[in-house]
């Protein structure tokens, strides 16, 4: 016998002794963290629908939109395979809060980790979701998110582990915008000369319904477009019980505007921004930006035999857009029936000042602060501008404009094709000595280029989001910035023009949120701190749509050489279409 080899009487033995550890486990039932896989099958195909009573072509998944929401728990793989079914759309969908650690190439952004999905084609995303909260997703081609390819992402916590606040019941609800115009018409106005601006929205939706009122339509609108008594436009109802606590994870994916959203009669507990937890704080209105998800918790403590409002407004623009409708059902009120009051009006549009002050009230839970590193080892200073470039109107960091090239940088950085963008590294800043942020510039022509920044791997960067006036008298607008691949300590905002000497001081290193998407308000300023630790290419841009297809937005790598081999399904496209092997 070998002295690998067991006797007969000492294996029995062994297993007798394993079944008994077996046994005695489940007797304590330690929860054993089993990572999952879910497996998602998607087909995205323009459909006729009707969200807002007006019939439009809109970007369905497996028939819906907002699309289905994934539901993971932490460290999952969630594989969604997606077939391009739009006739003659390419399309990348960007999953949006999750970091891609280890896969950058599935962050889905168009032209800068992939390239577009072909019609015809199916794409395969694979990755895992890393933390618990609430997150999203959207197409990243073009302007195409706002034709309805959007959905939610819930990642739950392990099973055994539990939130530091207690609820009964968990919703997903996504704010949005609504244009009736296609979106191909939206994005031809805005690279036409003389620039077509695209408006605001028609309508507001609550979980991709809204009302748009058919009988006001200039010209009149035949019932076959627009009828609202269309049972497909009925308001979003939302079922509660008396006398229970609500989690509704509140996400907004506007296209344009920054809303106010409230529940009459109800206040809400701010306790998650963006997958982390917040110290508590009350509001009436929640201010939510483009690409913001925030959990909050509400008491079902109203008189129950009615129903209530629940309400989204635009802020920051003046819009003429009528509010979004959704109704807070008290079961067993009937779902339909519409409270008996007339919907809350929002907060005055141009009040800076409350939202202003809950972006400063956003700050990390007590015993769930990851505090910054306490100084930084670069800065770059963005200016947001509206510029005018060969006669287009366009957005513009440090007064350039970014153009997306057709080889995505991943790969062209890893693939060595650097001829295919310019190597003359953008801006660190800008004239901050002779450049006034108020007036309109007597000169507001930028430039644009393709460049991006590179950082060092494991840096730490500050970036100062910088706001300034656009090409219109006392006209600054909201800007929600949206970084890839990382979460940042928000270290604060303020008013007007940044200061480097004093302002730095005033920096929160104790207890700052950590987001990934954040307002720059109009006339101020916003300072983040990141770890440039997430080997990649990364796009960090404004979130509105209309404002990043112009331009506003810029691209970090760092450590490219230490991204592993490239999945093949991400080229094709541009310069890479010779990596393809026949
Ligand atoms: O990019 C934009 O253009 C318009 C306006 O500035 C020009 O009509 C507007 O409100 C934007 O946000």
């Amino acid at each position: 016998m070998s002295g690998y080899q067991l006797s007969e009487s000492k294996s029995i033995a062994m297993m007798k002794l394993l079944a008994l550890c077996f046994f005695a486990i489940s007797l304590i039932s330690i929860p054993i963290a089993e990572a999952r896989i879910r497996h998602y099958k998607w087909e995205l195909k323009y459909e006729y629908k009707s969200p807002d009573c007006y019939k439009k072509l809109v970007i369905t998944i497996n028939g819906r939109t907002p699309g289905p929401t994934i539901l993971a728990q932490q460290n999952d793989t969630v594989i969604v395979e997606v077939k391009n079914s739009l006739l003659t759309e390419n399309t990348a969908i960007h999953w949006h809060g999750i970091r891609q650690i280890g896969t950058p190439w599935f962050d889905g952004t168009e032209g800068v980790t992939q390239c577009p999905i072909l019609p015809g084609d199916t794409f395969v995303y694979k990755f895992v979701v890393d933390r618990p909260g609430t997150y999203l997703y959207h197409a990243h081609y073009g302007m195409q998110r706002e034709s309805g390819l959007y959905g939610s992402i819930r990642v739950a916590l392990p099973d055994g582990e539990s939130e530091p606040f207690a609820y009964d019941y968990d919703r997903s609800i996504i704010l949005n915008d609504w244009f009736h115009k296609s979106t191909y018409e939206q994005a031809a106005g805005l690279s036409s000369i003389p620039f077509q601006w695209v408006g605001e929205p028609q309508s507001l939706l609550i979980q991709g319904k809204g009302r748009f009122d058919c009988s006001a339509a200039n010209p009149p609108m035949k019932a076959d477009v627009c009828n609202n008594t269309n049972p497909e436009c009925s308001l979003y109802s939302t079922t509660v019980v008396p006398g229970k606590t609500y989690r509704l994870r509140i996400s907004s994916l506007t296209a344009l505007s920054a809303l106010s959203f409230q529940i009459e009669g109800h206040n809400m507990t701010v306790v998650e921004a963006d997958g982390h937890y917040v110290e508590p704080f009350v509001v009436k209105n929640l201010f939510i930006y483009s690409g913001e998800t925030y959990s909050v918790l509400v008491k079902t403590d109203q008189d129950p035999s009615r129903n209530y409002w629940a309400t989204t407004n635009v802020v920051s623009r003046n819009a003429t857009t009528p509010p979004g409708l959704a109704i807070f059902n008290y079961y067993p009120n009937h779902p339909r029936r519409s409270p008996p009051t007339i919907p809350p009006s929002g907060p005055m549009w141009n009040d800076i000042e409350p939202r202003f002050n809950q972006s400063v009230a956003i700050k990390a839970r007590r015993g769930h602060i990851y505090p910054p590193p306490a100084t930084s080892d670069r800065v770059i200073v963005l200016l947001n501008t509206q510029n005018r470039v060969n006669g287009n109107v366009r957005w513009s960091v440090n007064n350039v404009s970014l153009n997306i090239p057709h080889t995505p940088y991943l790969i062209a950085l890893k693939e060595n094709l650097l001829r295919t963008f310019s190597q003359t590294p953008p801006p660190e800043g800008y004239d901050f000595k002779n450049y006034d942020i108020f007036p309109v510039q007597n000169n507001t022509n930028g430039t644009t280029s393709d460049a991006i920044y590179r950082l060092q791997l494991n840096s730490t960067v500050d970036i100062i989001l910088q706001n300034a006036n656009t090409m219109n008298p006392n006209n600054s607008e909201t800007h929600p910035w949206h970084l890839h691949g990382h979460d940042f300590w928000i270290l604060g905002y303020g008013k007007g023009k940044f200061d480097p000497i004093n302002d730095p001081k005033k920096y929160n290193l104790v207890d700052p949120i950590m987001k990934n998407t954040v307002p720059v308000h109009p006339f101020g300023w916003t300072a983040l701190r990141f770890k440039a630790d997430n080997p990649g290419v990364w796009a960090f841009h404004c979130h509105i749509e209309s404002h990043f297809f112009l331009g506003m937005g810029v691209v970090f790598e760092e450590g490219i050489e230490r991204v592993g081999k490239l999945p093949s399904s991400i080229m094709g496209c541009g310069q890479t279409k010779h990596l393809l092997k026949p």
